[in-house]
């Protein structure tokens, strides 16, 4: 029998075509329903591929629920920019009013910067840039309307999403060239160290597979911000096969947000002062008051901890400790308390504080 060409193709095209229409199909429709069904057959709130663990899916109104004051300023709180270069206003009396929020980005910035890549702190600098532009982003791509694996396509966003990606692998990667060009020698910074050690380590374990890497008030202070306004206020993971928690059967794909910032305002875990800052409820330390349960983690917890945690809180022991030094400060009338998620909490308006030289 004579089998044409012609034919062969048209069958493997049809066999394609036919492949790809039902991937389509169990990825848009089918495997949703499917993980929406699982999840509503527990009562469990979320949608099908992201599963919340607290009252709201959205971010803004979130922290909007969590915070004392209210987000929508009323006519008689104004944000405002502060008018002259480097939004300083000066005062008469020597005192002048600025909104430290720019400056407090640019130090942490720079002391990461610094700290991480030494010499070539611009470049790590520019990374922060980008950082930052990518971060806006993805509240912008987080708040459109979800249609699973929307992210492939090639819009301007996804496109200038992809262009941050790669200027920052490539920087990075420049940097450690650089690094690895100039060999042996500078080990002053985090880059080197961590080069170093990597370089030790794959010596060492070259056939092994693994290669491992390696004041009371003032943290009272710091522990009563980090847990009213946590940085990052929610933890998110993937659920790579089907896991029982608790009493809980979580199908695998399902994406788990853990809403750090309700746990820490939690009435039944905080008391009925929950909202309020208040440092003293750390006076006798951290596992006294959340009386050893998991219920105080700015910085996560398990395998994935931040591991920058005891280097951010030294830097900003070290730089309220230079500020305090020089200043007394009080809040201006010009600011307005309004925490946002721009994938880290920070001031929607900056923050305003007028500064007395000591
Ligand atoms: C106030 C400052 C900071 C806060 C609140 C914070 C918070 C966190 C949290 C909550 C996580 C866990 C994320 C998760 O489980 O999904 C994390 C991870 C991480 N943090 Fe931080 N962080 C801070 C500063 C830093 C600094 C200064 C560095 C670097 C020097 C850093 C490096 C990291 C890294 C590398 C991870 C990922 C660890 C891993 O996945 O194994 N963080 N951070």
């Amino acid at each position: 029998m004579e089998i044409s060409l012609d034919k062969v193709a048209t069958s493997v095209l049809f066999v394609i075509m036919t492949s790809l229409s039902c991937m389509i199909l169990n990825w848009v429709w089918l495997r949703p329903k499917y993980l929406e069904r699982c999840l509503r057959k527990q009562g469990l709130v979320g949608n099908s591929y992201r599963l919340f663990f607290g009252d709201t899916k959205d971010s803004s109104m979130m922290i909007k629920q969590a915070c004392s004051e209210p987000i929508e300023l009323s006519g008689d709180i104004v944000p405002r920019v502060l008018p002259f270069e480097h939004h300083t206003v000066k005062h008469y009396d020597g005192s002048c009013e600025l909104d430290v929020w720019p400056y407090l980005e640019n130090l942490s910035s720079d002391v990461i910067s610094r700290a991480a890549f030494g010499s070539s702190y611009k470049e790590g600098r520019r990374i922060f840039e980008l950082q930052k532009e990518q971060a806006q982003l993805v509240v912008k791509v987080g708040q459109s309307v979800y249609f699973p694996r929307l992210r492939f396509l090639p819009t301007k966003t996804h496109r200038r999403m992809k262009e941050i990606e790669r200027e920052v692998q490539d920087l990075l990667m420049g940097i450690i060239k650089k690094r690895e060009k100039a060999g042996k020698g500078r080990n002053d910074d985090l880059l080197g160290i961590l080069m170093e050690s990597n370089s030790r380590e794959i010596k060492e374990f070259s056939n092994k597979k693994s290669v491992r890497m390696s004041i009371k008030e003032v943290t009272m202070i710091l522990n009563e911000a980090l847990r009213l306004y946590p940085p990052a206020a929610l933890l998110l993971r993937i659920i790579h096969k089907e896991t029982k928690l608790g009493n809980l059967i979580i199908p695998a794909e399902v994406e788990i947000a853990l809403l750090t910032i309700l746990v820490h305002h939690d009435y039944e875990l905080w008391g009925e002062n929950a909202i309020q800052f208040n440092p003293k409820r750390f006076l006798e330390g951290i596992s006294k008051v959340t009386k050893g349960q998991v219920s105080f983690f700015p910085f996560g917890g398990g395998p994935r901890i931040c591991i920058g945690q005891n280097f951010a809180l030294i830097e900003t022991k070290m730089a309220l400790s230079i500020i305090l030094q020089n200043f007394l400060f009080e809040t201006s009338s010009s600011y307005a308390h309004a925490p946002c998620s721009i994938i880290t909490v920070q001031p929607q308006f900056g923050t305003h504080i007028i500064l007395h030289k000591i």
